[in-house]
């Protein structure tokens, strides 16, 4: 074991999603997502030329955009792709309450959409709705640093909120591969995990307050500066995770954490997946509160990053790895926490090799290897993806039985992703979507996950690409208390249809 010095303080992150976008223009468009999702045009009405004339009048002539629209129509993972003709791009709630008004009442559907790095298809249109960019509303309202208490636009961009949240020793508490694209807002309607729900927990904790606009044009103004009130329903939670089907949301409000002044990262080679999970469990005894991130990579993943990007592994030739990351206030100590728990691993047998740093450089270096993977796997052609919970004992099993399953037809089946919060990122990767192996894997991994009780997904949502599946983790009443919901906030569904619910 290279046991290196403990300097580093925090972490910057290259810039993936940048990258990817890259790669992404380069490589052309799918097929369209209406034939080969059999998808039927809901009965909603056409654009005219009023509603144009009504939009400029809103959003004026230069954001109301009708040509160059695939940066908009496609998403992230190339996976869907819609036909709108028209984006609009408001600066303001009232702008956003007006054109929802509107819509409402002439029956035009509109997909909302934020920094559309998701990968379940729910920000990008499914057929001709009008996309409603919220990249305008982009403002930081306020940072206190004193309560940690930070205000913003919906458009506001994860790492520009988390910078300026730096500058005052505090940290968003959110944190995710895509964090240079990705919008508050988006992430707070889709309830987006990341690196550190381990320790900082999800959106539905530290997102003290929203404002939404309802379908109708009401704005709901559920902004809240505490983190103790009980009034009530608590409306808010509804328009975090419901990935924009029930509101728009336009402002957050979220309790940042201290920034911790001593960070180290371990990357460690391990020889079966039950030392994985005694791994897990030592790392909680040992590293207690200072744990912050525990991640397991398999060796196909990491050899898909490793390749790729060129990338150097600081240790190779194992079936597992773990990064384990702490967060503290005292470097010493956390390195003494830390190496008691690495030596306890050595010598029962369970960690075979590995690397430890607290300099900023290094750490990024390992962070890399992790945060690089999905991206890496999206060039073996088309990859599936799936992000489920599981029970912690069946983490694995699925990635081993999907091996089995789909054989050689795919070019990897990879195993990584959130070991600490007990969210799996499987991934298939194959030269392109066949029937034949899309039969193999579907609708199997949803029903492998729901007869372990698992969640078919952890973090990435429903959208459009699994809502077909949403039985698999919810009951028919919990469905159906679902519809009424939706029937309730947006009865005439102009809200980003053909996503979460069918
Ligand atoms: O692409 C994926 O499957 C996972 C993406 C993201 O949630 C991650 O944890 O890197
Ligand atoms: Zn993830």
């Amino acid at each position: 074991m290279k046991k290196m010095s403990a300097t580093g303080l925090l972490k910057l992150r290259p810039n993936v999603v940048k990258s990817f976008f890259r790669t992404y223009k380069a490589s052309g468009i799918p097929e369209l997502t209406q034939v080969r999702h059999n998808v039927k045009r809901g009965n909603y009405a056409t654009l005219e030329g009023k509603d144009i004339a009504f939009f400029e009048s809103i959003v004026g002539k230069n954001h109301l955009v009708q040509d160059d629209l695939q940066g908009y129509n496609v998403d992230f993972m190339r996976s869907v792709r819609g036909s709108s003709q028209l984006v609009l791009r408001p600066s303001s709630t009232q702008e956003v309450s007006a054109i929802l008004k509107y819509c409402n009442e002439r029956k035009l559907a509109v997909c909302p959409q934020g920094g559309n790095t998701g990968l379940v298809g729910g920000s990008v249109p499914v057929c001709d709705e009008i996309v409603l960019s919220l990249a305008r509303l982009d403002k930081i309202l306020h940072i206190d640093e004193i309560t940690g208490i930070a205000a913003c636009e919906a458009g506001c961009i994860l790492e520009n909120l988390d910078l300026k949240a730096r500058e005052l020793g505090l940290v968003v508490p959110l944190d995710l591969g895509a964090k240079s694209s990705c919008h508050i807002g988006g992430n707070v309607s889709t309830n987006a995990g990341g690196l550190r729900v381990l320790r900082y927990g999800n959106l539905h904790g530290s997102v003290l307050g929203v404002e939404a606009v309802l379908a109708n044009g009401d704005v709901l103004d559920l902004m809240s500066d505490f983190k103790k009130d009980n009034t009530g329903y608590h409306l808010k939670h509804l328009f975090i995770g419901s990935e924009g089907t029930l509101g728009v949301v336009t402002k957050v409000s979220m309790l940042c954490a201290p920034q911790s002044q001593a960070q180290h990262v371990a990357f460690l080679g391990l020889s079966s997946f039950d030392d994985v999970l005694k791994t897990f469990r030592d790392s909680r005894q040992f590293l207690g509160e200072i744990l912050s991130s525990c991640e397991l990579i398999d060796a196909n993943s990491l050899d898909a990053s490793v390749n790729h990007f060129k990338l150097n592994s600081p240790i190779e030739g194992y079936p597992f790895y773990m990064l384990i990351e702490t967060s503290g206030s005292n470097a010493e100590h956390d390195m003494e926490k830390f190496n008691r728990f690495l030596e306890n691993g050595m010598e029962k047998g369970q960690i075979i090799d590995g690397t430890i740093t607290g300099e900023v450089g290094k750490m990024q270096e390992i962070w890399k290897l992790r945060e690089l993977v999905p991206v890496a796997l999206i060039e073996d052609g088309f990859c599936f993806k799936y992000d489920i919970s599981l029970p912690l004992r069946e983490f694995y099993h699925i990635v081993e039985v999907m091996q089995e399953r789909v054989g050689n037809l795919a070019t990897r089946v990879c195993g990584y992703g959130h070991l600490g919060d007990s969210n799996l990122h499987l991934n298939i990767c194959c030269q392109e979507f066949t029937q034949e192996i899309y039969k193999c894997i579907e609708p199997f991994v949803y029903e492998y996950t729901s007869q372990v009780k698992g969640s078919i997904s952890a973090e990435h949502g429903i959208g459009f690409l699994k809502k077909n599946y949403l039985k698999y983790s919810k009951s028919p009443a919990a469905i159906s208390k679902m519809r009424e919901l939706k029937q309730l906030l947006d009865p005439n569904s102009i809200l980003n249809p053909y996503k979460v619910l069918n």
